[in-house]
């Protein structure tokens, strides 16, 4: 942490600035941005690029200057895009803060393009950033099909679990607006991470995770965490669930993997806890906590160490990963661009944050593109594997079109 490159950051305009004229702003211009809310946290916090293009980057978290992460599932050069602070916004503030890269001149720009933001226009404007196309939605009977000859190949001993996922279209409202959509997912999931991002080519994203994949503090205190195993609340509370040994299994496998990384690397000093049931949105699911003290142990890069094993996890991917990975490359039909990635903001208040990119969707102009997976073990049934891949669409389907 000590080695960031430091980006000053300086402040130009005294007027409070309402986050939505900021986030209305960004979304219009078709620049990359990030906005953001952490989880048991209001603050909401909102970083722009000041160039066209996103930038691709290799995850080194110590040599990152100020910013936003969003790593795709896969990634052929194994890059990350990057979305500089280059104006830096959060709503405790309501101030923008300009990294020292910017003249006067891109001040004032973006100051004359922020008084002119108009609510009015900005209702369809934010349409022209979309994407055009995508993959069609999965059918009911492919995704079946194919959880079923994963069961087949487990049965087979190929491999001990997979993580298979899908797609589903659904209508947006005529005056759908993305910035309500977010506020009503902050009000919604108070413990989970919201996000929105915006990569051109790769499109508008809005989801509410809640799964930590790394994260290391001001304190230097690494944390991740296993999560895995899904079933409906129905208004009951965590203390109250009990599982099945599919489920017990399933989130086993992930502990498993993350031990292992702990292994390859040699570190013996981690605390662990749990597994737990926790509640996200209107699902319960399986937890256990890792964390280290990477001061204690001198272990300052052990982020940047563990996200390159730990990505992708046996929560999204498999066991073991290659032939998990090559399992859903060849049967998927579908490319999980962010879904199942990595997304979240490095260096901001000295901290990184990087959730798996979950309980998300993809906008399009008059309709969203929802993305929702399931752990598969050799005892899955596909019927029920679907169903628990509707109910987790849920959690953004329920908010959105208000
Ligand atoms: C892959 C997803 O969830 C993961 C996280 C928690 C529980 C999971 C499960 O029960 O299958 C998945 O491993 C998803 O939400 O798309």
């Amino acid at each position: 942490m000590e080695n960031r490159v430091d980006q000053k950051i300086t402040e130009v305009n005294n007027a409070p600035l309402h986050f939505d004229e900021v986030l209305g702003t960004a979304l219009d211009s078709g620049q990359p941005f990030a906005a953001w809310k952490m989880p048991q946290e209001a603050v909401q916090q909102i970083v722009v690029s000041l160039q066209k293009e996103a930038l691709r980057v290799e995850v080194d978290l110590e040599e990152l200057p100020k910013g936003f992460l969003a790593r795709p599932f896969q990634d052929k050069e194994d890059k990350a895009y990057f979305i500089p602070a280059d104006i830096y916004y959060t709503s405790d503030l309501a101030q923008l803060e300009f990294s020292n890269n910017y003249d006067f001149e891109t001040k004032q720009k973006v100051e004359k393009a922020l008084s002119r933001f108009d609510h009015q226009q900005h209702k369809d404007r934010w349409k022209r950033q979309m994407l055009k196309t995508h993959f069609p939605p999965t059918s009911k009977e492919h995704f079946t099909n194919i959880v079923q000859e994963s069961v087949n190949a487990m049965n087979n001993e190929e491999f001990l679990k997979v993580v298979l996922s899908r797609t589903k279209e659904a209508p947006l409202k005529e005056d759908f607006s993305p910035i309500e959509f977010f506020h009503r997912l902050c009000e919604a999931y108070p413990n989970a991470f919201v996000s929105m991002c915006y990569l051109p080519n790769v499109g508008l994203w809005i989801g509410a995770s809640p799964e930590t994949l790394i994260s290391m503090d001001e304190n230097g205190i690494f944390r991740t965490v296993a999560l895995a195993g899904t079933q409906a609340s129905n208004g009951m509370l965590p203390k109250d669930a009990s599982w099945k040994s599919k489920e017990i299994e399933e989130q086993a496998l992930v502990s498993r993997y993350i031990i292992n990384c702990f292994k390859k690397i040699r570190l013996r000093e981690f605390e662990e806890r749990g597994p737990r049931t926790v509640a996200a949105a209107h699902l319960l699911h399986l937890k256990t906590d890792f964390k280290v003290d990477t001061k204690a142990t001198n272990f300052p890069q052990l982020g940047t160490v563990m996200l390159k094993l730990l990505h992708p996890t046996s929560a999204v991917c498999g066991m073991p990963k290659e032939i998990a990975t090559q399992f859903i490359l060849d049967n998927e039909k579908y490319n999980r661009s962010l879904y199942s990635g990595f997304i979240g903001p490095v260096g901001i208040q000295n901290r990184d944050h990087l959730f798996v990119n979950l309980r998300c969707l993809q906008l399009f102009e008059d309709h969203a593109l929802l993305y929702a997976g399931a752990g598969i073990t050799c005892d899955s049934d596909p019927e029920k594997e679907w169903k628990e891949t509707e109910i987790k669409m849920d959690t953004m389907l329920k908010h959105l079109n208000g």
